[in-house]
Formats: C-alpha cells, sequence, structure tokens
C-alpha cells in the first residue's frame, strides 16, 4: 500500500506526464482497464435489470404502477446521494477497495432482491443496488486517469461508458428470456453469482497504481473535507462540468429507466415491439456518439462546452418537434428523437473532463462525485414530475394516460433544459475568466475559449 505523498498542483490539460512517478505498462493498463469497465458492466446491468421485469414484480410483490415506480426512484436517489461521499472514498482509500465494495454489495443486493417476496424488502434490496452501484463509475474514472496518458483520457472515458451502456442491452434481452424461462429468483441469482467472478476478477488484476496495489490518501478531518469540496465547487470548471451533466443525460437516463416505453407505446401509438426497439436503438446511438465525442474533444479540448451546448441545443429542438407534432409523431422522427436523445449520454461525460482538468489529482474522485450526482438528480426530479404531472392530466385513479397527458408530462424537461443552460453559459464565462488569470498563455493560445 502507497500513500499519496505529493501532489502535482495543476496538470495542463494534455501534458502526458503520469500522475505516479514510473509510467504504466499499456498492456498492464489494458488489463485492469477490462476489468474494472466490466464491473461497471455488470452495475449498469443490475441498475437496469427491473426494467424489463416491471410486469413481473407487480405481480410477485402485488403492488401498483406507482409503487414500482419507487423502485427506480430509490435507486436514483440513493446513486445521486451517495455520489459525493464515494468520492470522498474514493481520494481516501483508492479505487480498488472502494470498487471492490460496490461489486460485494451488488452482488449481495441482487441476491436478496431474488429472494425478496415481499414490497419492503424488495426495497431494501434495491436500495443497496444503488449503493454498490453508485460506487462503480467515479472507480473506474479514477483508474483511467491513472493509468492512461492524459491524452488518450477522454476517448478511453467515452470507451468506459459506452460499454457499460451494454450492460444495460445485457439486461433488456437474457434478463427477459431467463425470467420467463427460469423464473423470478434463478435469474436474479445467476445476474447476482456474476458479481462473484467479477470481485474475484477485480481483486486479482486491479491495482490503483503502478507501483502500489492500494493507494491511500491522506486521513481527512470534517473541516479537510468541507475545505476540499469547496474547493472543488467553487471552481467555475467543476460547476461547468457539473451543469452539463445536468442538462445533457436525464431524457435519456429517463426514457431508458422508466418512461420511455409508456410514452413511446400510450403518448405515441407505437406497438410494444418497435417501442422496445426503438429504446435499444437509443442505447446504441450513445455507444457510437461516445467515441466521436471523445476523439471530437482530445482534437478540440477547448471547445467542449460550444460542443455540449450544440448537443443540447438539438436534442431540445427535436423534443419540440415531437411535442409540437399534431396527433402521433411518424417513426422516423421518432427513431431521431430516441437517437439525438441518446447522444445526451456520452454528451454528459463532457463534464467529467471539464472536473479533470479543473481540480489537483487528490481531488479528482471527489470532483467527479460533484459532477456525477447533477445528471441523477435531474432524472429523479423527472422522473417524479412525469408520474405527477401524468396523474394531473389523467381523470380518476387510472393508469390509461393518454397522449395530450405525456405531451404535458415531457414538457416539464423545458424547466430542466433551461436551468441547465443558463448555468452552462454563466459557468463557461466564469471559467474563461478563470483559465485568463490562472495560465494568461494557454488563455492567449487558444483564444480564450474552454
Ligand atoms: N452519462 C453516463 C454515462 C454514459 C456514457 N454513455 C452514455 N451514458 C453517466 O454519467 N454514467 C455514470 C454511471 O454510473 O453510469
Amino acid at each position: 500500500m502507497r500513500r499519496i505523498a505529493c501532489f502535482r498542483p495543476r496538470r495542463a490539460l494534455w501534458d502526458d506526464g503520469p500522475v505516479t512517478s514510473r509510467p504504466p505498462a499499456a498492456d498492464r493498463a489494458g488489463a485492469i482497464w477490462v476489468v474494472a469497465v466490466g464491473v461497471y458492466m455488470l452495475a449498469v446491468f443490475h441498475r437496469s435489470s427491473l426494467a424489463v421485469a416491471g410486469l413481473a414484480a407487480t405481480e410477485r410483490f402485488d403492488i401498483s404502477a406507482s409503487q414500482l415506480a419507487t423502485f427506480t426512484m430509490l435507486q436514483l436517489l440513493v446513486y445521486a446521494l451517495m455520489q459525493i461521499p464515494v468520492g470522498l472514498l474514493v481520494d481516501r482509500f483508492g479505487s480498488r477497495a472502494v470498487l471492490a465494495s460496490g461489486a460485494v454489495l451488488l452482488t449481495g443486493a441482487q441476491a436478496g432482491f431474488a429472494f425478496a417476496d415481499t414490497y419492503p424488502l424488495a426495497l431494501l434490496a434495491r436500495l443497496f443496488v444503488g449503493l454498490g452501484d453508485a460506487m462503480t463509475f467515479i472507480c473506474v474514472l479514477r483508474l483511467v486517469s491513472t493509468w492512461f496518458a492524459p491524452r488518450r483520457i477522454p476517448v478511453m472515458i467515452q470507451v468506459t461508458g459506452l460499454i457499460g451502456q451494454l450492460g444495460a442491452i445485457t439486461a433488456a434481452v437474457p434478463m427477459t428470456w431467463a425470467l420467463s424461462n427460469l423464473g423470478w429468483t434463478k435469474s436474479y441469482l445467476v445476474a447476482a453469482s456474476l458479481g462473484i467472478v467479477m470481485t474475484a476478477a477485480l481483486l486479482l488484476v486491479v491495482h490503483d497504481a503502478p507501483d502500489a496495489r492500494n493507494l491511500r490518501g491522506p486521513a481527512m478531518r470534517p473541516a479537510a473535507i468541507r475545505r476540499s469540496l469547496a474547493d472543488s465547487w467553487s471552481h467555475p470548471g467543476t460547476r461547468l462540468g457539473f451543469w452539463m451533466h445536468f442538462s445533457t443525460q436525464f431524457s435519456a437516463t429517463v426514457l431508458g429507466l422508466l418512461w420511455g416505453f409508456p410514452f413511446l407505446v400510450k403518448g405515441e401509438g407505437l406497438s410494444e415491439h418497435a417501442a422496445g426497439l426503438l429504446l435499444t436503438v437509443m442505447v446504441v446511438a450513445m455507444m457510437a456518439a461516445g467515441p466521436l465525442i471523445g476523439w471530437r474533444i482530445t482534437l478540440l479540448p477547448w471547445h467542449r462546452s460550444t460542443l455540449v451546448l450544440s448537443i443540447l441545443v438539438a436534442i431540445v429542438a427535436v423534443w419540440t418537434v415531437v411535442l409540437a407534432w399534431p396527433g402521433e409523431a411518424p417513426l422516423p422522427v421518432l427513431v431521431v428523437l430516441v437517437v439525438v436523445t441518446g447522444i445526451g449520454g456520452p454528451a454528459s461525460v463532457i463534464g467529467f473532463d471539464l472536473g479533470r482538468t479543473s481540480n489537483p489529482p487528490h481531488r479528482l474522485a471527489s470532483a467527479t462525485g460533484i459532477i456525477n450526482q447533477a445528471g441523477f438528480f435531474a432524472s429523479l426530479i423527472l422522473v417524479i414530475a412525469i408520474g405527477l404531472i401524468l396523474d394531473w392530466r389523467t381523470p380518476g385513479a387510472s393508469t390509461d394516460y393518454s397522449p395530450d397527458a405525456f405531451r404535458w408530462a415531457m414538457s416539464f424537461q423545458y424547466l430542466l433544459w433551461a436551468i441547465g443552460l443558463v448555468q452552462i453559459v454563466r459557468y463557461r464565462i466564469k471559467a474563461r475568466a478563470r483559465l485568463r488569470v490562472d495560465d494568461p498563455d494557454e488563455w492567449a493560445a487558444q483564444s480564450g475559449l474552454i
């Protein structure tokens, strides 16, 4: 175990010097990344594994649609609330220890969910799924930042996000098959058992740094924690990253986790098969756009917020076309909707790059935690708002929501987009001003773009 002795206070954007003293071997870095990304993919698999089990869950626990939605809300809430504590834990105990704890939690929680036969027990199990899930992504980003040359980090982070999304796809098809062929308990137990294999691989392969299996940061007292978080938060680059993440990912997350299927079937009149296909197209668009976005910000690192703003405007525009369409929007328009909305996923990842280049390494994980909570809080707000608006626009206690009710509910997104747009523009101006003060040479060379 090695303690972090000192940190370089500031790193240039693409300065290729490694965080640790020896240059990491490429093959070791690759092996570590493969295992870490496998754990992240498993976390996304567990996160999404309820999406296709909705009907089975309502029968098993004898619950209503809103009780079913509570599972998703609870998971999102725990995930978002845990981001800062997990970031601090990673800065203190290193990625390996926190990632292993997350994998163990996920495995235990999913096994508990397999045997849960009452609604409260199932809720408790999903709470721990959210907790374990919250402990993976930040660790993987930290490992990527340690093991890869800075020039390669944006693409590696995007590819990490891309492979994570495979977890959502594998959750859809094999889980649907397993639930109808193996039944509830066996399906979730098989899913949980994958965690045992991944935890063993992680403990064997993953090292926090080339010269340390476990890297420990300094013990932090409450005052130091407050100062570290305040330092991260007060940097306009961190806030810019926060609002980028807030604005771009909620639409895709909410469609993918809960409301996409009912919106496309009841709101847009698609068959269940076509709706399922469109949600898969959305994940494929996320995966395809990730490396392109990573490559583009490697080439033009000082145009990151411009790229995010362009994608955000495209998302708002295509939603406006769908929501303003008289009656049901045609299929090609809905395809464009899911593709553009899906691109918001990898666009949100640009926020982490702002966190990385605005904070010293010892604050990296906590800055990532601050940024990563944004999109999940926005998603949680939207999940709840859509449910409330649908109930408000639907007579009686019926859940037979009309296209008009969905139009109202989905329009709530404009409020979140407006807040996000204003904040991105504000903090882009502030981040540019900070760059001018901190690094006048870079400012002059890049004409002040960020
Ligand atoms: N925006 C996502 C990641 C992503 C990448 N491509 C599509 N989505 C994100 O913030 N992920 C965090 C996590 O835990 O999944």
